[in-house]
């Protein structure tokens, strides 16, 4: 998979070495289900096409940009969005600057600037997906922005208990701490990556820690695998095991969370057998 970082200083260089391809639209954060299905129709369309599949997300958060947030919980970061995309089948990933320039263009200038003149000749997005400047642009006047020269699909809504799954939703499961929810709604257990310092475990940037809290998880590097239960505060994660930690635990891991042991008040809503501590 290649990989663009585009903004409207580079975009003319692109458009010239645009092919015909098509595109799959959206920030993709967390990569759910509602995402994969997205990615999975695309993949489907340029398949019988036979043209590449590209991806055109967006950095920072258009929400950042939009509401001004300063503060963002992120669920992955964009190296992590990278390596999902190319296991999913993505040919590029175009990962396109959010600006206010960016922000403020109209919805025939998105279609003409960022979709047609980077070749696409079919758009892949949800039920929801919105562009163009107030987000006035939506999956019905795509085609037409377009000049009927892009045909359409659009994606229905995926849900989970009659609910959309939404990348908003799992941020806040994960900040009320109901990581066991998380399976259904991302298709696995929520992860990140961080390093393992004596017992003290630092996430990378982009994450989002669950709420603060006692939690049942299981740690990961390339060679060994570790049930166990760590303590979550407001920045870090703290290993409680009272058993030596082993010596691979240290450096860069993955924390897998399956399920939270008691709340930060000390509720307990898992009892944790201890002794059960190999994967
Ligand atoms: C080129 C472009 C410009 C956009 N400009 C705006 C905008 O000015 N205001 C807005 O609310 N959404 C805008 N959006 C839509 C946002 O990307 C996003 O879909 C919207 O804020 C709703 O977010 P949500 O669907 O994740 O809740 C734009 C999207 C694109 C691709
Ligand atoms: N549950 C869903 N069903 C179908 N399509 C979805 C679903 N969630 C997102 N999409 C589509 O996936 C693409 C990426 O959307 P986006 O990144 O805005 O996801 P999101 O989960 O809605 O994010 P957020 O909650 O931050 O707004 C868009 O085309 C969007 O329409």
């Amino acid at each position: 998979m290649k990989t663009i970082y585009l903004n409207k200083e580079n975009l003319a260089a692109y458009q010239v070495l645009a092919s015909s391809n098509v595109m799959a639209l959206g920030c993709f954060d967390g990569l759910h289900r509602g995402h994969v299905k997205v990615i999975h129709s695309a993949l489907q369309e340029a398949k019988e096409r036979n043209v590449p599949l590209s991806v055109m997300s967006f950095f920072p958060h258009p929400k950042t940009v939009i509401e001004g947030k300063t503060c963002f919980h992120y669920l992955m970061p964009q190296s992590e969005k990278e390596k999902r995309l190319c296991d999913l089948g993505v040919d590029i990933f175009y990962l396109v600057e959010f600006d206010k320039f960016f922000a403020g263009l109209s919805p025939h200038a998105f279609v003409e600037e960022y979709l047609i003149k980077l070749g696409v000749i079919h758009a892949v997005a949800g039920y929801d997906f919105s562009y163009g400047s107030r987000g006035a642009g939506n999956m019905e006047t795509l085609k037409h922005n377009s000049g009927g020269r892009i045909d359409v699909t659009t994606v229905e809504k995926v849900e989970y208990k009659g609910k959309k799954i939404s990348s908003t939703r799992i941020r806040q499961q994960l900040l009320e701490g109901n990581v066991e929810e998380l399976p259904n709604l991302i298709g696995h257990s929520y992860e990140l990556t961080g390093v393992c310092t004596g017992c003290i475990l630092t996430p990378d940037s982009n994450y989002t820690l669950p709420a603060p809290g006692h939690y049942e998880v299981v740690l990961n590097n390339k060679k060994n695998s570790l049930r166990t239960e760590v303590v979550v505060n407001e920045k870090s994660v703290m290993l409680t095991s009272n058993k030596q930690i082993p010596s691979w635990l240290e450096g860069k891991l993955t924390i897998v969370w399956n399920r939270q042991i008691k709340d930060q008040t000390g509720e307990v809503f898992y009892e944790y057998t201890r002794n059960e501590s190999s994967a």
